[in-house]
């Protein structure tokens, strides 16, 4: 093809630049066109040839769909809900999604982009980004902030959020939902004996013996201390008292390190009263809690 002699050079030398930078980039830049009997396609796309490859462009300048089939099942609802909301209002369309690479990988895109009218449609002009790193490290310190250190069950906080789940839960679909709270017996004593390294021993093997003894869909926490948690989601009080004894049971007769019965719970129980806010029901099964070591320990005790 012969030379445009109508460009100037600084322009040739400018759009040359650009052209180098769009290629570096670490994302898309791109025009989303949406006409206004729906159909989707990239004007314009260009950047990280990992997103989308060359021969990718020029059907997508045709077609999107080719794209959006791409697209996780679970967010395309949200996407396009996205994309219509931004339309109508003209406001920037902003969401992440689970894009699917051709070699089966699955990577976080986020995208950001500006809408405005144009030859009947919308045209948005945007760019997306390659987030998967950021939201793996984010998931990563999710779980560092929901986990108890030494036992690697949830902590207090996880708990309490997976309470109010589970209470909304049952709160709409009317199902039972139980709360075991155990506290060890005379622990100060296991740390004053046998020291602080085996008494961490111990709640780690408690921990395990606590998973171990409830279903997957159980959750265990430790409180803080020597007081753990246990939310047994779709279970009614009749079921959780042998559930607790069973558990009580396996505590007892296990040999912690240091010879078998020298480590006791005591174990309160409460079932979920519709309606009841969160922190009454978390006091009834700690009132058990109070009544089962003020009874004697090794215990289970479920108060009204
Ligand atoms: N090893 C160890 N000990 C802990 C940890 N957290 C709390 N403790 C100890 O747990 C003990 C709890 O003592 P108390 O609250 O008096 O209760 P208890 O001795 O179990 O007596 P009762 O609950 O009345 O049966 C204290 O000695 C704490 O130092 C921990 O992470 N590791």
């Amino acid at each position: 093809m012969p030379a445009d002699d109508s460009v100037l050079p600084e322009t040739k030398e400018s759009l040359e630049q650009l052209k180098l930078m769009t290629e570096r980039i670490p994302g898309m830049i791109f025009q989303l066109f949406r006409s206004a009997s729906g159909q989707l396609r990239f004007p314009y796309l260009a950047g990280n040839a990992t997103l989308v490859r060359e021969g990718e462009r020029r059907l997508l300048a045709d077609d999107g769909s080719y794209a959006f089939e791409r697209i996780d099942a679970e967010d395309f609802p949200r996407l396009m809900a996205a994309i219509e909301r931004s339309a109508k209002s003209l406001t920037p369309l902003a969401m992440q999604f689970q894009l699917h690479q051709p070699c089966g990988e699955v990577r976080w895109i986020s995208v950001r982009a500006q809408p405005e009218w144009r030859c009947g449609g919308t045209l948005w002009h945007g760019l997306m980004m390659d987030v998967s790193e950021q939201v793996a490290h984010e998931a990563h310190l999710r779980e560092l902030s929901d986990t108890d250190e030494l036992t690697g069950l949830a902590n207090r906080r996880k708990l309490m959020c997976r309470l109010d789940e589970e209470i909304s839960s049952a709160r709409r679909h009317g199902s039972p939902l139980s709360l075991m709270l155990l506290d060890l017996d005379h622990f100060k004593g296991i740390n004053d004996t046998w020291g602080h390294l085996q008494g961490d021993q111990v709640l780690e093997d408690l921990a395990r013996l606590c998973q171990q003894q409830l279903r997957e869909e159980d959750i265990s926490a430790r409180l803080g201390g020597e007081e753990f948690a246990m939310l047994l989601p779709v279970t009614p009080l009749s079921h959780c008292l042998p559930l607790a004894e069973r558990l009580r049971k396996a505590i007892a007769a296990y040999d912690f390190g240091i010879g078998q019965g020298k480590v006791t719970a005591s174990i309160g129980i409460a079932e979920y009263r519709l309606g009841e806010p969160r922190d009454a029901f978390i006091e009834r099964a700690d009132r058990g809690l109070y009544a089962a070591k003020h009874q004697g320990r090794n215990r289970v005790v479920s108060e009204p």
